[in-house]
């Protein structure tokens, strides 16, 4: 068994809102390995950012975790006092955040910043032994230490700044780094030499990474995990290849399909429908209003996690069997494929 950074079970969030509850995150189990790069791919909306945030215990207001536990070191960081969560954001997990550049102080100096975030987690080490890490960490970004230390925000282009949060998520040597879409809002050939550059940090210094997408190509090229989530589910988890290979889940087989960079154009299938409304989701599995392969059970009842394959878990009833079946008392005509 190869070890996990982080394990999360039946972690669910919810936005008491008043027009009604909603479950951004719907009890999910999912493992993240040490030393690899896992990603967790669906539409906007899935409950990516929700997820990110709340391994983080970051949720934003009125949000709240309202159950599950998220193991570090075999401890629920859910339990964790305000010193221990203090210790552990940063210097065990740290986050880049979609369009990240804005986390940048606009008054301070990219040098200032560097200073006063580190000292946030360690008041005694000394101004040089800081910067020698920050030059070193610009450079694997391939930024100029010297005039980005010294810049303030605005002097820097957007891919520049996302770079030095890369740099500052790594300035105190966390063994996961969260990405949640780190490359929106910036141009195709920016995006992909970010890319290049989180391979690079991955490959030498075997940063384990949990990347937030909505894009299927980024996952194939760049993840050796893969979760697919769902109005808020996990609903397929695998090994990239396993899952490439064979999705057996059809919304990641529609997602799949959708993406011009894994197959011929001409194939190209958008997913049809839209995503579904929170407030309001469908009985049974959320997906079954827009799936081809949906049959009666769908409406009716939730399916839960099937195994498939090594390592490859599915949320979907087409891979039901008999037995499981009578265990949850259904039709089996119903669940026969
Ligand atoms: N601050 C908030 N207040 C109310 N609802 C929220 C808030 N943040 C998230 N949600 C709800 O949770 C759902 C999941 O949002 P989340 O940002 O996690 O999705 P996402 O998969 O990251 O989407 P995107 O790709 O657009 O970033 C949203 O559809 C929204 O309904
Ligand atoms: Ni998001």
């Amino acid at each position: 068994m190869s070890e996990n950074v982080i394990e999360v079970r039946g972690l669910t969030v919810d936005f008491p809102l008043r027009a009604g509850n909603i479950r951004a995150v719907n009890h999910v189990n999912f493992d993240i390995p040490k030393g690899k790069i896992t990603a967790l791919v669906g539409e906007s909306g899935s409950g990516k950012s929700t997820m990110a945030s709340a391994i983080l215990r970051s949720v934003s207001s009125p949000g709240l975790i309202s159950s599950g536990e998220i193991f570090y070191q075999g401890e629920d960081v859910l339990k964790y006092n305000k010193e221990k969560m203090q210790r552990f954001k940063w210097s065990k997990v740290s986050m880049v955040f979609q369009a990240a550049q804005n986390a940048l102080n606009p008054v301070m100096t990219i040098r200032e910043q560097v200073i006063e975030t580190v000292r946030a987690h360690d008041a005694k080490i000394t101004e040089k032994k800081i910067l020698d890490k920050a030059k070193e960490l610009l450079e694997y970004v391939r930024l100029e230490p010297g005039r980005v230390l010294a810049a303030h925000p605005h002097e820097l282009s957007g891919g520049m700044k996302q770079r030095v949060m890369i740099a500052f998520s790594l300035l105190l040597n966390p063994e996961l780094v969260i990405l949640d879409e780190p490359t929106t809002a910036l141009d195709v050939i920016t995006q992909a030499y970010i890319f290049d550059i989180l391979a690079q940090i991955h490959e030498d210094m075997g940063t384990t990474m949990l990347l937030m997408t909505h894009d299927i190509g980024v996952v194939a090229r760049f993840a050796e995990r893969v979760g697919v989530m769902y109005a808020g589910r996990l609903v397929e988890v695998g090994d990239v290849y396993s899952i490439f290979d064979n999705a057996d889940h059809p919304y990641t087989s529609n997602l799949m399909k959708s993406v011009p960079s894994l197959l011929s154009n001409d194939d190209l299938q958008p997913i049809v429908g839209s995503t579904p409304n929170l407030l309001n989701l469908p009985s049974g599995c959320p997906f079954h209003p827009r799936c081809k392969q949906a049959k009666p059970v769908c409406k009716r009842v939730d399916p839960v996690m099937v195994e498939t394959g090594v390592d490859h878990l599915v949320n979907c009833h087409i891979h039901s069997n008999e037995e499981y079946a009578r265990e949850q008392h259904l039709d089996l005509e119903e669940v026969r494929v």
